[in-house]
């Protein structure tokens, strides 16, 4: 395998609390990283950290070998695509112009109607091309999200114009999605894997989280408490310690509705 990101003793402190606390994680291309925890554990965090929105007060994160806030925001852009927890827009944008705004800072290289194209795929992939001409602040939550799952996609497929190791950073994408889109996104996001992008998710639902990841990374206030595949991290134990409750470990094998999907 191949580390694309790594992030090395990584602390972030504010408020004079230690929020991410010496987190060593490595992201692979080809591999679905799934970042797990309770809510206040650091995994938004982390992901900010990761993808280089937010600096370190200690330690590293390595994109390709260099500090991934020492590289410029347009080549970060070619290196990386993050689909925030929550999205607003202030203005009365359509929602293809905000599925399009992942390739207008990338797409110098393509054609209009190239980056277009590669719009319209995207917004297809996200079963949102029925609503492009629709306002996006008048969407659901739902539709939003998925317009976004949208402007990630176009972004990606843009920069892989240029740059063939790319990561894919989502935080909570499924939390507004019905079980129908919640399952097609996370078998977008594993096929993305497939094609090897590195991918990471932060997710709540731990059934959802066992089946689609390849690792898991377990956080408990500030901490990578555990990492590894779902069914060395998901022990009865550790469920009943980080979360505080009493649960039996999820059960399903991996990856269940790749048959499905595929
Ligand atoms: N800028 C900040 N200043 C102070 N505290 C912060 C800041 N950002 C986050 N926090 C706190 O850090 C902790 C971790 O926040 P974070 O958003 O990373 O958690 P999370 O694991 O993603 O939680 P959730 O599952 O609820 O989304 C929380 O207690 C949060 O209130």
């Amino acid at each position: 395998m191949s580390t694309i990101l790594g992030a090395r003793q990584v602390s972030f402190a504010a408020d004079r609390r230690l929020l991410v606390d010496k987190v060593d994680l490595s992201l692979e291309a080809g591999t679905f990283t799934v970042v797990i925890g309770p809510n206040g554990a650091g995994k938004s965090t982390l992901l900010k950290l990761l993808c280089g929105e937010l600096a370190p007060t200690d330690g590293a994160v390595l994109l390709n070998g260099c500090p991934v806030r020492s590289i410029p925001a347009w080549r970060l852009a070619h290196l990386r695509a993050v689909m925030p927890q929550a999205s607003d827009l202030g203005f009365p944008f359509k929602a293809v112009e905000v599925a399009g705004l992942g390739v207008e800072g990338i797409g110098r290289g393509l054609s209009r109607p190239d980056r277009e194209r590669l719009v319209d795929e995207a917004m297809a992939d996200a079963d949102v091309a029925h609503l492009a001409g629709r306002n996006y602040q008048t969407l659901s939550g739902g539709e939003r999200q998925r317009v976004h799952f949208a402007r990630v996609l176009a972004q990606l497929k843009a920069g892989r114009s240029v740059e063939a190791r790319q990561i894919l950073f989502l935080d909570e994408p499924i939390a507004s999605l019905d079980l129908k889109h919640q399952l097609a996104l996370l078998a977008q996001a594993r096929r993305l894997a497939g094609e090897g992008f590195a991918v990471l998710a932060v997710l709540h639902d731990l059934q959802l989280a066992a089946g689609v990841a390849d690792t898991l990374a377990l956080m408990h206030a500030g901490r990578l408490v555990a990492c590894g595949a779902p069914y060395q991290v998901l022990t009865e134990d550790r469920l009943a310690e980080v979360f505080g409750v009493s649960l039996t470990a999820p059960t399903l094998p991996p990856h269940p509705w790749r048959l499905a999907t595929e």
